[in-house]
């Protein structure tokens, strides 16, 4: 169920995927989530399962854990990006290998209905639709009346059923927002 606003103007809704295949994969994401947060103007107000998953794209690399969050945002779509890329480089993200190992991804799928392509940010996601490790965990915290819901939700359980993306149930977080505690 969504949360109700914690802002005091309409926020936007937006959903992000996480992922993390070096050191403590889960630390990573908890830390990643209580980050994102605890920044102004953003809030996670739901969170997936955590699955994982077998490398794709460079497959000579350890298993990711994947899962996506739900987002309100008062920043703007540009802005969250920036945040995301800040938080990356905080939780040791490097770039060398493309779609190689990483501490930390954080990817913006969908930011309200949104779609714009400059180099620095592409909305949706260019590669989301076609990517298990990101429908799957998205199902999970997709509104049901979003626009893509019933896409995402075919395609996921397809992935699910065929198995050969090689996804599994990892984990179910329980997380509470620290922010949403302290506004209470
Ligand atoms: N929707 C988006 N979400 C995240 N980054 C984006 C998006 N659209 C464009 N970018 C740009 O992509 C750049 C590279 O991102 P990154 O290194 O995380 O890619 P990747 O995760 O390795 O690969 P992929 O983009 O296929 O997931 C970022 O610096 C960012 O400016
Ligand atoms: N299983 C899995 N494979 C990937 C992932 C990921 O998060 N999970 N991210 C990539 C680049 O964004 C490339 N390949």
């Amino acid at each position: 169920m969504a949360a109700s606003s914690p802002f005091e103007r309409e926020a936007s809704q937006a959903y992000v995927a996480l992922g993390s295949n070096i050191g403590d994969r889960e630390s990573l994401l908890r830390q990643a989530i209580d980050r994102l947060d605890g920044q102004d103007g953003v809030r996670v107000s739901r969170i997936s399962s955590v699955y994982e998953t077998e490398p794709v794209g460079y497959t000579d690399q350890p298993s990711f854990l994947n899962m996506v969050i739900a987002v309100q945002s008062e920043l703007p779509p540009v802005e969250l990006l920036k945040t995301l890329l800040h938080e990356e480089k905080e939780l040791g993200r490097t770039r060398d290998i493309r779609w190689g190992p990483r501490t930390i991804d954080l990817d913006l799928l969908l930011y309200d209905s949104v779609e714009m392509e400059t180099e620095e940010l592409v909305l949706p996601h260019p590669r989301m639709m076609e990517r298990a490790f990101v429908l799957v965990p998205l199902h999970d915290v997709l509104d049901a009346g979003h626009p893509l819901s019933e896409r995402v939700a075919s395609l996921a359980a397809a992935a699910l059923q065929d198995g050969k993306e090689g996804i599994t149930l990892w984990n179910t977080f329980n997380w509470h927002s620290a922010s949403a505690h302290s506004e209470s």
